[in-house]
Protein backbone atom coordinates (compact mmCIF):
# COMPACT_ATOMS: atom_id res chain seq x y z
CA UNK A 1 0.00 0.00 0.00
CA UNK A 2 0.85 3.38 -0.60
CA UNK A 3 2.23 5.36 2.60
CA UNK A 4 2.41 8.44 0.75
CA UNK A 5 0.05 9.42 -2.48
CA UNK A 6 -0.13 12.54 -4.41
CA UNK A 7 -3.16 12.91 -6.51
CA UNK A 8 -2.73 16.05 -9.31
CA UNK A 9 -1.56 18.08 -6.78
CA UNK A 10 -0.79 21.35 -7.20
CA UNK A 11 1.04 24.76 -5.29
CA UNK A 12 0.74 28.02 -6.71
CA UNK A 13 2.11 31.67 -5.13
CA UNK A 14 0.79 34.85 -6.08
CA UNK A 15 2.79 36.84 -8.17
CA UNK A 16 5.43 39.27 -6.61
CA UNK A 17 4.21 41.75 -9.32
CA UNK A 18 0.89 43.04 -8.69
CA UNK A 19 -1.29 41.83 -11.64
CA UNK A 20 0.93 38.73 -12.73
CA UNK A 21 0.54 35.11 -13.20
CA UNK A 22 0.86 33.02 -10.19
CA UNK A 23 3.59 31.13 -9.71
CA UNK A 24 3.35 27.16 -10.16
CA UNK A 25 5.73 25.74 -7.80
CA UNK A 26 4.08 22.20 -8.10
CA UNK A 27 2.13 21.43 -11.24
CA UNK A 28 -0.34 18.66 -11.42
CA UNK A 29 2.01 16.22 -9.83
CA UNK A 30 0.56 12.20 -9.17
CA UNK A 31 3.27 10.30 -7.42
CA UNK A 32 2.50 6.90 -5.05
CA UNK A 33 5.29 5.95 -2.55
CA UNK A 34 5.11 2.41 -1.19
CA UNK A 35 5.77 1.73 2.05
CA UNK A 36 9.62 0.89 2.29
CA UNK A 37 10.86 2.41 -0.66
CA UNK A 38 13.78 5.04 -0.43
CA UNK A 39 12.11 6.98 -3.15
CA UNK A 40 14.39 9.44 -4.80
CA UNK A 41 12.93 13.31 -5.97
CA UNK A 42 15.32 14.71 -8.78
CA UNK A 43 15.40 18.02 -10.55
CA UNK A 44 17.16 21.21 -10.96
CA UNK A 45 16.84 24.32 -8.73
CA UNK A 46 13.34 25.54 -9.00
CA UNK A 47 11.73 22.14 -9.97
CA UNK A 48 9.95 22.38 -6.95
CA UNK A 49 11.37 19.67 -5.21
CA UNK A 50 11.23 21.57 -1.81
CA UNK A 51 7.93 22.59 -1.89
CA UNK A 52 6.61 19.15 -2.81
CA UNK A 53 8.40 18.05 0.39
CA UNK A 54 6.66 21.21 2.46
CA UNK A 55 3.46 19.87 1.01
CA UNK A 56 3.77 15.98 2.40
CA UNK A 57 4.39 17.04 5.41
CA UNK A 58 1.99 19.90 5.85
CA UNK A 59 3.85 22.85 6.42
CA UNK A 60 1.89 24.45 3.51
CA UNK A 61 -1.33 24.07 2.22
CA UNK A 62 -2.32 22.89 -1.23
CA UNK A 63 -3.37 24.62 -3.87
CA UNK A 64 -5.47 21.68 -5.30
CA UNK A 65 -5.02 18.53 -5.35
CA UNK A 66 -5.14 15.58 -2.52
CA UNK A 67 -2.26 14.49 -0.82
CA UNK A 68 -2.64 11.25 1.67
CA UNK A 69 -0.15 9.88 4.45
CA UNK A 70 -0.70 6.40 5.93
CA UNK A 71 -4.24 6.21 4.17
CA UNK A 72 -5.27 9.39 5.57
CA UNK A 73 -6.07 12.47 3.73
CA UNK A 74 -3.47 15.82 5.21
CA UNK A 75 -4.90 18.40 2.10
CA UNK A 76 -8.33 18.24 4.13
CA UNK A 77 -7.46 17.93 7.78
CA UNK A 78 -7.69 20.58 10.79
CA UNK A 79 -4.40 21.69 11.98
CA UNK A 80 -5.10 20.00 15.78
CA UNK A 81 -4.84 16.19 13.85
CA UNK A 82 -1.94 17.53 11.67
CA UNK A 83 0.12 18.11 14.62
CA UNK A 84 -0.09 13.95 15.04
CA UNK A 85 0.66 13.07 11.35
CA UNK A 86 3.99 15.07 11.56
CA UNK A 87 5.14 13.43 14.33
CA UNK A 88 4.59 10.58 12.12
CA UNK A 89 7.47 12.26 9.86
CA UNK A 90 10.75 12.51 10.42
CA UNK A 91 12.85 15.85 8.31
CA UNK A 92 16.67 16.35 7.73
CA UNK A 93 17.85 19.42 6.34
CA UNK A 94 21.07 20.17 4.28
CA UNK A 95 22.13 22.92 6.74
CA UNK A 96 21.14 20.65 9.73
CA UNK A 97 19.30 22.70 11.70
CA UNK A 98 20.54 22.07 15.17
CA UNK A 99 20.02 23.76 18.05
CA UNK A 100 23.74 25.76 18.44
CA UNK A 101 22.94 25.79 22.05
CA UNK A 102 21.80 22.41 23.13
CA UNK A 103 24.08 19.07 23.44
CA UNK A 104 24.03 16.62 20.94
CA UNK A 105 22.20 14.60 23.41
CA UNK A 106 19.84 17.81 23.88
CA UNK A 107 19.18 18.00 20.66
CA UNK A 108 18.08 14.55 20.07
CA UNK A 109 15.71 14.30 23.12
CA UNK A 110 14.03 18.10 21.86
CA UNK A 111 10.92 16.27 19.59
CA UNK A 112 10.83 13.51 22.38
CA UNK A 113 10.17 16.51 24.85
CA UNK A 114 7.46 18.56 22.48
CA UNK A 115 5.60 14.91 22.10
CA UNK A 116 5.20 14.77 26.00
CA UNK A 117 7.34 11.40 26.82
CA UNK A 118 9.07 10.50 30.33
CA UNK A 119 12.65 11.61 31.35
CA UNK A 120 13.32 7.59 31.75
CA UNK A 121 11.81 7.35 28.32
CA UNK A 122 13.55 10.17 26.37
CA UNK A 123 17.14 8.84 28.52
CA UNK A 124 15.93 5.59 26.47
CA UNK A 125 15.87 6.42 23.07
CA UNK A 126 18.29 9.02 22.89
CA UNK A 127 20.81 6.57 24.58
CA UNK A 128 19.63 3.78 21.25
CA UNK A 129 19.77 7.05 18.77
CA UNK A 130 23.23 7.92 19.91
CA UNK A 131 24.18 4.11 19.22
CA UNK A 132 22.70 3.87 16.07
CA UNK A 133 24.03 7.04 14.87
CA UNK A 134 27.31 5.86 16.27
CA UNK A 135 27.94 9.10 18.54
CA UNK A 136 27.92 7.88 22.39
CA UNK A 137 31.22 9.48 22.71
CA UNK A 138 29.83 13.02 21.65
CA UNK A 139 26.61 13.04 23.55
CA UNK A 140 27.98 16.20 25.71
CA UNK A 141 29.30 17.75 22.63
CA UNK A 142 28.07 21.09 20.82
CA UNK A 143 27.10 21.50 17.18
CA UNK A 144 30.09 23.55 16.83
CA UNK A 145 32.15 21.00 17.98
CA UNK A 146 31.19 18.23 15.32
CA UNK A 147 32.10 17.34 11.17
CA UNK A 148 29.65 18.52 8.68
CA UNK A 149 28.94 14.42 8.92
CA UNK A 150 28.96 13.82 12.49
CA UNK A 151 26.29 17.09 12.50
CA UNK A 152 24.07 15.21 9.99
CA UNK A 153 24.11 12.19 12.53
CA UNK A 154 22.72 14.05 14.75
CA UNK A 155 19.61 15.70 12.03
CA UNK A 156 18.89 12.01 11.51
CA UNK A 157 18.98 11.17 15.62
CA UNK A 158 16.46 13.48 16.18
CA UNK A 159 14.54 12.85 13.44
CA UNK A 160 13.86 9.52 14.44
CA UNK A 161 13.55 10.26 18.07
CA UNK A 162 9.82 9.78 17.49
CA UNK A 163 9.86 6.43 15.28
CA UNK A 164 8.62 8.22 12.54
CA UNK A 165 7.44 6.00 9.23
CA UNK A 166 8.60 8.53 6.81
CA UNK A 167 11.89 10.38 7.08
CA UNK A 168 12.16 13.46 4.54
CA UNK A 169 15.57 14.17 3.33
CA UNK A 170 15.89 17.68 1.21
CA UNK A 171 19.54 17.89 0.34
CA UNK A 172 20.78 16.33 2.91
CA UNK A 173 24.17 15.51 1.88
CA UNK A 174 24.01 18.74 -0.42
CA UNK A 175 26.48 20.42 2.30
CA UNK A 176 29.00 17.69 2.63
CA UNK A 177 32.10 15.86 0.62
CA UNK A 178 31.70 12.86 -1.58
CA UNK A 179 33.09 10.69 1.32
CA UNK A 180 30.92 12.24 4.09
CA UNK A 181 28.08 12.08 1.90
CA UNK A 182 28.80 8.09 1.21
CA UNK A 183 28.44 7.84 5.11
CA UNK A 184 25.23 9.75 5.55
CA UNK A 185 23.88 7.95 2.23
CA UNK A 186 25.10 4.16 4.03
CA UNK A 187 23.07 5.28 7.26
CA UNK A 188 19.78 6.50 5.74
CA UNK A 189 20.15 2.93 4.03
CA UNK A 190 20.41 1.19 7.57
CA UNK A 191 17.48 3.48 8.75
CA UNK A 192 15.14 2.13 5.57
CA UNK A 193 16.32 -1.39 6.43
CA UNK A 194 16.54 -2.07 9.93
CA UNK A 195 13.57 0.65 11.51
CA UNK A 196 11.56 0.02 8.25
CA UNK A 197 11.41 3.51 7.64
CA UNK A 198 10.46 4.87 4.26
CA UNK A 199 12.64 7.54 3.02
CA UNK A 200 11.76 10.47 0.40
CA UNK A 201 15.00 11.92 -0.63
CA UNK A 202 15.20 15.04 -2.40
CA UNK A 203 18.14 15.81 -4.59
CA UNK A 204 19.86 17.84 -7.17
CA UNK A 205 22.79 15.17 -7.22
CA UNK A 206 22.26 11.94 -9.38
CA UNK A 207 25.04 10.19 -7.43
CA UNK A 208 22.81 10.11 -4.38
CA UNK A 209 19.71 8.65 -6.10
CA UNK A 210 22.41 6.26 -7.52
CA UNK A 211 23.61 5.26 -4.01
CA UNK A 212 20.58 4.66 -2.25
CA UNK A 213 17.15 5.23 -3.82
CA UNK A 214 15.17 2.46 -5.33
CA UNK A 215 12.25 4.66 -7.35
CA UNK A 216 13.32 7.94 -8.50
CA UNK A 217 10.72 11.11 -9.91
CA UNK A 218 12.56 13.63 -12.15
CA UNK A 219 11.17 17.12 -11.81
CA UNK A 220 11.40 19.93 -14.42
CA UNK A 221 8.87 22.67 -14.13
CA UNK A 222 7.03 22.05 -11.20
CA UNK A 223 6.16 18.82 -12.85
CA UNK A 224 7.06 15.06 -12.46
CA UNK A 225 8.32 14.49 -16.22
CA UNK A 226 9.68 10.57 -15.29
CA UNK A 227 9.22 8.48 -12.71
CA UNK A 228 9.90 4.57 -12.04
CA UNK A 229 12.36 2.24 -10.97
CA UNK A 230 15.79 3.64 -10.78
CA UNK A 231 17.69 1.08 -12.82
CA UNK A 232 14.74 2.14 -15.68
CA UNK A 233 15.34 5.31 -15.97
CA UNK A 234 18.84 5.26 -15.16
CA UNK A 235 19.79 2.40 -18.66
CA UNK A 236 17.04 3.65 -20.32
CA UNK A 237 15.79 7.64 -19.34
CA UNK A 238 12.37 8.49 -21.41
CA UNK A 239 12.82 12.18 -21.39
CA UNK A 240 15.37 14.19 -22.46
CA UNK A 241 16.10 16.19 -18.96
CA UNK A 242 16.20 13.03 -17.40
CA UNK A 243 18.57 11.88 -19.95
CA UNK A 244 20.61 15.02 -18.87
CA UNK A 245 20.58 13.81 -15.07
CA UNK A 246 21.71 10.40 -15.96
CA UNK A 247 24.67 11.49 -18.32
CA UNK A 248 25.92 13.15 -15.18
CA UNK A 249 26.80 9.65 -13.50
CA UNK A 250 26.73 6.82 -16.57
CA UNK A 251 29.24 7.71 -18.99
CA UNK A 252 27.24 6.30 -22.18
CA UNK A 253 26.68 7.05 -25.58
CA UNK A 254 29.51 9.44 -26.71
CA UNK A 255 27.94 12.60 -27.81
CA UNK A 256 28.36 14.08 -31.64
CA UNK A 257 31.71 16.17 -30.20
CA UNK A 258 32.84 13.15 -28.91
CA UNK A 259 32.44 10.84 -31.67
CA UNK A 260 34.53 13.27 -33.89
CA UNK A 261 36.97 12.74 -31.66
CA UNK A 262 37.25 9.08 -31.56
CA UNK A 263 37.07 9.39 -35.35
CA UNK A 264 40.12 11.64 -35.34
CA UNK A 265 42.14 8.90 -33.36
CA UNK A 266 40.50 5.48 -34.13
CA UNK A 267 40.39 3.44 -37.37
CA UNK A 268 37.59 1.45 -38.01
CA UNK A 269 34.13 1.28 -38.03
CA UNK A 270 32.68 2.72 -34.93
CA UNK A 271 30.04 1.26 -32.87
CA UNK A 272 27.93 1.44 -29.56
CA UNK A 273 26.49 -1.79 -27.70
CA UNK A 274 24.11 -1.30 -25.13
CA UNK A 275 23.86 -4.28 -22.55
CA UNK A 276 20.70 -4.62 -19.93
CA UNK A 277 20.65 -6.88 -16.78
CA UNK A 278 19.68 -10.24 -18.50
CA UNK A 279 20.20 -9.31 -22.01
CA UNK A 280 23.50 -10.59 -23.81
CA UNK A 281 26.45 -10.76 -21.80
CA UNK A 282 29.45 -8.87 -22.59
CA UNK A 283 31.95 -12.15 -23.49
CA UNK A 284 29.11 -13.61 -25.86
CA UNK A 285 29.20 -10.37 -28.11
CA UNK A 286 32.87 -10.23 -27.71
CA UNK A 287 33.26 -14.06 -28.82
CA UNK A 288 30.60 -13.01 -31.84
CA UNK A 289 33.38 -10.52 -33.26
CA UNK A 290 36.43 -12.62 -32.59
CA UNK A 291 34.85 -15.12 -34.61
CA UNK A 292 33.90 -13.47 -37.21
CA UNK A 293 38.43 -12.59 -36.96
CA UNK A 294 37.53 -8.68 -36.61
CA UNK A 295 40.23 -6.57 -34.88
CA UNK A 296 38.42 -4.31 -32.36
CA UNK A 297 39.08 -2.08 -29.15
CA UNK A 298 37.21 -0.25 -26.54
CA UNK A 299 37.13 3.13 -26.91
CA UNK A 300 34.16 4.82 -25.04
CA UNK A 301 31.71 3.93 -22.33
CA UNK A 302 31.37 1.71 -19.17
CA UNK A 303 29.26 -0.56 -17.51
CA UNK A 304 27.17 0.40 -14.44
CA UNK A 305 26.02 -1.11 -11.18
CA UNK A 306 22.74 0.84 -10.16
CA UNK A 307 22.31 -1.76 -6.93
CA UNK A 308 23.30 -5.02 -7.70
CA UNK A 309 22.02 -4.69 -11.69
CA UNK A 310 24.51 -3.62 -14.28
CA UNK A 311 23.29 -1.59 -17.51
CA UNK A 312 25.77 -0.07 -19.77
CA UNK A 313 26.74 1.33 -22.95
CA UNK A 314 30.70 -0.02 -24.96
CA UNK A 315 31.61 1.71 -27.71
CA UNK A 316 33.99 -0.07 -30.00
CA UNK A 317 36.27 0.72 -32.77
CA UNK A 318 35.79 -2.27 -34.90
CA UNK A 319 38.42 -3.16 -37.85
CA UNK A 320 37.77 -5.69 -40.76
CA UNK A 321 36.67 -6.33 -44.07
CA UNK A 322 33.14 -4.32 -44.48
CA UNK A 323 31.34 -7.48 -45.72
CA UNK A 324 32.84 -9.58 -42.52
CA UNK A 325 32.10 -6.39 -40.12
CA UNK A 326 28.11 -6.45 -41.31
CA UNK A 327 27.49 -10.03 -40.80
CA UNK A 328 29.32 -9.88 -37.12
CA UNK A 329 27.38 -6.79 -36.46
CA UNK A 330 23.44 -8.38 -37.87
CA UNK A 331 24.97 -11.61 -35.50
CA UNK A 332 25.73 -9.23 -32.88
CA UNK A 333 22.43 -7.23 -33.08
CA UNK A 334 20.35 -10.54 -32.44
CA UNK A 335 21.84 -10.23 -29.47
CA UNK A 336 22.05 -6.69 -28.19
CA UNK A 337 20.88 -3.09 -28.98
CA UNK A 338 23.79 -1.88 -31.50
CA UNK A 339 24.05 1.42 -33.07
CA UNK A 340 27.33 2.47 -35.33
CA UNK A 341 27.69 6.12 -34.46
CA UNK A 342 30.48 6.82 -37.14
N1 LIG B 1 7.03 30.84 -0.67
C1 LIG B 1 7.20 31.06 -1.98
N2 LIG B 1 6.71 32.16 -2.57
C2 LIG B 1 6.85 32.38 -3.88
N3 LIG B 1 7.47 31.54 -4.74
C3 LIG B 1 8.00 30.43 -4.22
C4 LIG B 1 7.89 30.12 -2.82
N4 LIG B 1 8.51 28.92 -2.62
C5 LIG B 1 8.98 28.50 -3.81
N5 LIG B 1 8.67 29.41 -4.77
C6 LIG B 1 8.99 29.28 -6.21
O1 LIG B 1 8.58 28.01 -6.65
C7 LIG B 1 9.52 27.42 -7.54
C8 LIG B 1 9.99 26.08 -6.99
O2 LIG B 1 10.81 26.30 -5.83
P1 LIG B 1 11.41 25.11 -4.94
O3 LIG B 1 12.22 25.76 -3.85
O4 LIG B 1 10.34 24.19 -4.56
O5 LIG B 1 12.38 24.40 -5.98
P2 LIG B 1 13.53 23.36 -5.70
O6 LIG B 1 13.46 22.37 -6.79
O7 LIG B 1 13.46 22.87 -4.31
O8 LIG B 1 14.81 24.25 -5.88
P3 LIG B 1 16.05 24.45 -4.87
O9 LIG B 1 16.82 23.17 -4.94
O10 LIG B 1 16.79 25.62 -5.45
O11 LIG B 1 15.44 24.75 -3.54
C9 LIG B 1 10.62 28.45 -7.70
O12 LIG B 1 10.33 29.21 -8.86
C10 LIG B 1 10.49 29.31 -6.47
O13 LIG B 1 10.96 30.61 -6.70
Amino acid sequence: MALVSLTDVTKSYPSPEKGGAPIVAVDSVSLEIEAGDVFGIIGYSGAGKSTLVRLINALEPTTSGTIEVGGRTITSMPERELRGIRLEIGMIFQQFNLFNSKTVRANIAYPLQVAGASKAEIATRVDELLDFVGLADKARAFPDQLSGGQKQRVGIARALATSPRLLLADEATSALDPETTQEVLQLLKRVNREFGVTIVIITHEMEVIQSIATKVAVMDGGRVIESGDVFDVFSSPQNPSSARFVSTVVKGVPSPAEVAVLRERHDGRIVTISFRDGGASQSAVFLDLANAGLEFELVYGGINDIQGRAFGHLTLAIRGADAAVDAALAQVGARAEVTEVA
